[in-house]
């Protein structure tokens, strides 16, 4: 009861027009009531020979049967407008709602549910508030107003037809408890269902490539068996309760013949007032029968309901904060070579448990990374790398310890804020299905064309794109599968390379004046992107062979330059864009130096490096590695690990 209460809660904003949807409903139902005991009164006419008071009852009815017409389609249109607004109402709070969750909620919940619940649940539930609740108001005014009706006219008559009521409320309250836990249990495996078939879907290239069509298939069949029965069951509910609810009404009919006939046979009542009672009956046996369907209708919207709170209450746990100077904002960028440089990260204790994990994906992580150094982590896979950048953009909160940037505790920053200051570029990079202009103007919308292909270009994507059917406006499909991985990685490159262009405001790369860019910075063009302080590259060149994979490093020095960068980095060039190396192993800092340092110095760096960095090539000395270093520093050869 709590649901259908809340539920009825989404009617608030419409109570005006609700209202007059039921006045309107109300006065067509008096006017059906009316003309049943206008018709009694024309039979009578009939037997008495009256033709002109027989003319005039006749002339009522009609205009009454016109006015419940107008007011019917009256209802009509504003229970419309009712329905489609709900719907709209709660589709803008579902959809601001899952926007608003954590990342960590997404982790838990399989895509095809939130799917299912975002159309089945939601139809369900808009049907019986814009129009289900309506036709039960509707039933429930013929009912009630017929009743009366009829008790005033032949009151004895009356609660004889009325006898089997009490048992069509039994049975349908019966309908309800037993109906209400199949129709979730139904409702819960078309979700699986859905579940299934979306995963299927996105993943066809693990299935195909594994050529697990079959199995798939099998298990498919599976989870549409379990669909299949729950509906039987469902339906079978249905079917042994449904035509009971609609067999008992007759049972009103066969009375009404049957005493009213012998009461018009006695002289005690008319043949007019038998018919008017007659017609009575026949006016509710429809909404006595429908009121069992749109039982059935509420307790559909209620168990949806039930479905959609379960997200709808989830409250989001990364949000703004509030209290008292709440939420902070980041000291500003420079704005002059005087201005000190931005884009300090600092971890302190940091742990980071993800939720239903026993072990932490990272603990003790004390680190300082000063504004504009350029940091590689490297690890084992599983060591925390992606834990500890998805920290940044506060995708999830340290369970313990805090991480700050630019002295500022990023649990006091507004995270939508804090998101515009780190651009990430990931490892498998999301492509929206829209123009490639449009992907790459994504965290920039305001972005010209001109700035698009200039990022595209620093990323080593203009020429690939040019010869796109359409260019930049040639639309990429679904996660941009008409391209290639590496195609996806310079594309999401762009997009960070332009990210907070336009934002700041201020003409340049902040950062560079300062000189807090070790190298680099000087070769960056004047109208580099702006106002993004932090960089997070999660292995982003893993899918581009080894010449593209140079070429974008240069790309990747203009993006890097004066903005502190973290790179989660699998091979030796990834590694040299660094300046140092952070070394993770489960969880912790195992190793914290220069490449040269940590080779020298950290025999679990040696290991990673001989295992898993891509060894051979960190290992051979003649790797070519063209990203512009400074004329002094050597390059790393790696060979002291052999
Ligand atoms: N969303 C998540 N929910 C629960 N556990 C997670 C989640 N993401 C990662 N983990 C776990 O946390 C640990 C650290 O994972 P993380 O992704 O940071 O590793 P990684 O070093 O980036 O590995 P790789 O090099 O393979 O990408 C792993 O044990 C992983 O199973």
């Amino acid at each position: 009861m709590p649901t259908f209460r809340r539920l009825l809660g989404f009617l608030r904003p419409y109570r005006g027009t609700w209202a007059l949807s039921f006045s309107l409903a109300l006065l067509a139902m008096l006017a059906t009531v009316t003309s049943p005991w206008l018709v009694g009164r024309g039979i009578d006419r009939i037997r008495d020979g009256d033709r002109d008071g027989l003319r005039l009852l006749v002339l009522a009815i009609a205009l009454l049967g016109l006015g419940r017409m107008l007011l019917t389609i009256g209802r009509r249109l504003v229970a419309g407008r009712v329905s489609l607004g709900v719907e709209q109402d709660l589709r803008d709070r579902l959809y601001g709602h899952l926007q608003a969750l954590e990342l960590g909620f997404f982790d838990r919940w399989q895509t095809g549910q939130l799917m299912s619940r975002a159309t089945v649940d939601l139809g369900a539930v808009r049907f019986f508030l814009g129009y289900g609740l309506i036709f039960i108001v509707q039933a429930l005014l013929t009912v009630v107003l017929a009743t009366v009706a009829m008790l005033v006219q032949q009151p004895l008559l009356a609660v004889l037809a009325l006898l089997p009521a009490p048992l069509i409320v039994v049975v349908g309250h019966r309908y309800g408890t037993r109906g209400r836990p199949a129709q979730q249990a139904a409702q819960q495996a078309v979700a699986e269902l859905t579940a299934a078939a979306e995963e299927s879907i996105s993943g066809i290239r693990v299935v195909k490539a594994f050529a697990a069509e079959d199995r798939r298939r099998r298990a498919f069949e599976d989870t549409v068996e379990h669909a299949f029965q729950r509906q039987l069951d469902a339906v079978r509910i249905q079917s042994a309760f449904q035509p009971v609810i609609q067999f008992l009404p007759q049972i009103s009919l066969a009375i009404v013949l049957l005493a009213g006939g012998r009461m018009v046979v006695d002289d005690t009542i008319t043949v007019g007032a038998f018919a008017a009672f007659y017609v009575y009956v026949m006016m509710l046996i429809q909404p006595l029968r429908s009121l069992g369907v749109m039982l059935g209708l509420a307790q559909r919207a209620t168990a949806s309901g039930r479905r959609l709170f379960e997200i709808l209450d989830r409250a989001p746990t990364i949000v703004a904060p509030t209290g008292p100077g709440l939420p902070r904002t980041l000291p500003p960028l420079p704005a002059g070579p005087d201005d000190p440089p931005r884009g300090e990260l600092r971890f302190e204790g940091v742990a980071l448990r993800y939720e239903g994990q026993r072990r932490p994906a990272l603990q003790d992580v004390d680190l300082v990374v000063p504004a504009g150094q350029r940091m590689a982590i490297v690890g084992e896979t599983g060591s925390g790398k992606t834990a500890l950048v998805q920290l940044l953009p506060r995708l999830y909160d340290p369970t313990a310890g805090r991480v700050l940037l630019d002295g500022v505790d990023l649990r006091d920053l507004d995270p939508f804020a804090l998101r515009h200051e780190i651009a990430v570029v990931d490892d498998d990079p999301f492509l929206f299905t829209d123009t490639v202009a449009a992907n790459i103007a994504y965290a920039a919308p305001g972005a010209t064309r001109e700035q698009v292909v200039d990022a595209a270009r620093l990323a080593q994507a203009d020429g690939f794109v040019r010869e796109l059917p359409d260019g930049y406006d040639t639309v990429v499909g679904e996660r941009g599968l008409t391209l290639s991985g590496g195609q996806r990685q310079r594309l999401a490159i762009a997009r960070a390379l332009l990210a907070g262009r336009g934002r700041s405001g201020g003409a340049g790369r902040p950062n560079d004046a300062a000189g807090a860019a070790p190298r680099g910075a000087a070769d960056a063009p004047p109208d580099g992107p702006t106002g993004v302080r932090v960089l997070v590259l999660d292995d982003a060149t893993s899918n581009v062979d080894a010449t593209t994979e140079q070429a974008i490093a240069a790309g990747l020095e203009t993006a890097m330059a004066g903005r502190t960068t973290l790179v989660i980095a699998h091979r030796l060039s990834t590694v040299r864009l660094a300046d140092r190396v952070v070394l993770l192993h489960d969880g912790r800092i195992a190793a914290d130096g220069t490449h040269d340092e940590l080779l020298a110095g950290s025999e679990r760096y040696r290991e990673v490096v001989a295992r898993g960095l891509d060894g051979e090539r960190l290992l051979t000395p003649a790797t070519p590695c063209r990203v512009p270093l400074d004329e002094d520093e050597p390059l790393p050869t790696g060979g002291s690990t052999a």
